[in-house]
């Protein structure tokens, strides 16, 4: 499988002179839920494979791409983190077949050889979310159920940011290298993510909405808190989210998204808030 999306690391300095189709190509990931195909983008941000696989009647096989990954198999020297948010389907690990339904997680091992995502009814295809990171060590493949996970409720409705965030890839539910990852979805009339908005010099993140209505769409800024740009984000679109950079987002409505993130370290509350008055 040839993955020719490359992103570039980009210096603020010159994200600064970004226009719209500039900031939406480096940053804005889009086609990741192509019906009967896997999707991958290679960025050099923490080296994140962003990707999606919707298998319909045919089961979809991970593969790796030499030029871009340089080992033969896709995980020889990553982990993967898959998000279902589409209908029942499963991800086979090396033979052992993980059954995902709607929300619910894998964290899949580095040096895992195989990984086959099926849909249980073509007619309600799985959508399944990929992010993976570099990793130099195996710890276990593991099932995260939305419930079982780590839950949050945070915000109010005041402030249109009632929201609930549940840690799934996250060190007190499974052991992973550097990958962090969970799901936060805005409580009906609620619209706002993070805000006020932070930065993490020391880590990276990637945002997947869903969950968009189809006349709806996220606002999400982007960019230095003394500079920022916005992208307009609709239902399945990603946006990948340099170590400088503010993420936060606001909606016409409400949203559900998957945040990820890699880099120097897995603490979760290991974010540098931004006050208002720094925003411009
Ligand atoms: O570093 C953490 C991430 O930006 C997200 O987890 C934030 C988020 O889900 C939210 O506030 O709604
Ligand atoms: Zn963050």
């Amino acid at each position: 499988m040839m993955i020719t999306d490359v992103r570039q690391v980009c210096h603020p300095e010159a994200v600064r002179q970004f226009d719209t189709d500039a900031l939406r190509a480096h940053f804005l990931v889009d086609g990741l839920f192509d019906p009967g195909t896997i999707q991958l983008t290679y960025s050099h941000i923490e080296r994140f494979v962003i990707g999606g696989a919707t298998p319909l009647a045919t089961p979809l096989r991970l593969e790796s791409d030499r030029a871009t990954i340089g080992s033969a198999n896709f995980l020889d020297r990553r982990e993967l983190g898959v998000f279902n948010i589409g209908g029942p389907g499963t991800v086979t690990t090396d033979g052992a077949v993980h059954a995902l339904g709607p929300r619910d997680a894998l964290y899949v091992a580095m040096g895992t050889t195989d990984v086959v995502f099926a849909s249980d009814d073509p007619a309600r295809p799985a959508k399944f979310y990929l992010l993976s990171t570099p990793a130099h060590a195996r710890h276990a493949t593991k099932v995260v159920r939305a419930a079982e996970a780590k839950s949050l409720v945070l915000g109010d409705q005041a402030t249109a940011n009632r929201r609930t965030i549940t840690q799934m890839i996250h060190p007190d539910v499974v052991t992973s290298c550097q990958l962090v990852m969970g799901m936060t979805q805005l409580a009906e009339g609620n619209i706002w993510n993070t805000m006020p908005c932070h930065v993490h010099d020391r880590r990276s993140e990637v945002y997947l909405y869903f969950d968009v209505a189809p006349d709806a769409r996220v606002i999400h800024l982007m960019g230095n808190p003394s500079e920022t740009r916005h992208l307009i984000v609709a239902d399945g679109e990603a946006v990948i989210s340099p170590p400088w950079s503010i993420h936060s987002g606001v909606g016409t409505r409400a949203y559900t998204f998957i945040w990820g993130m890699g880099g120097d370290n897995i603490d979760y509350t290991d974010m540098d808030m931004v006050a208002m008055d720094q925003l411009r």
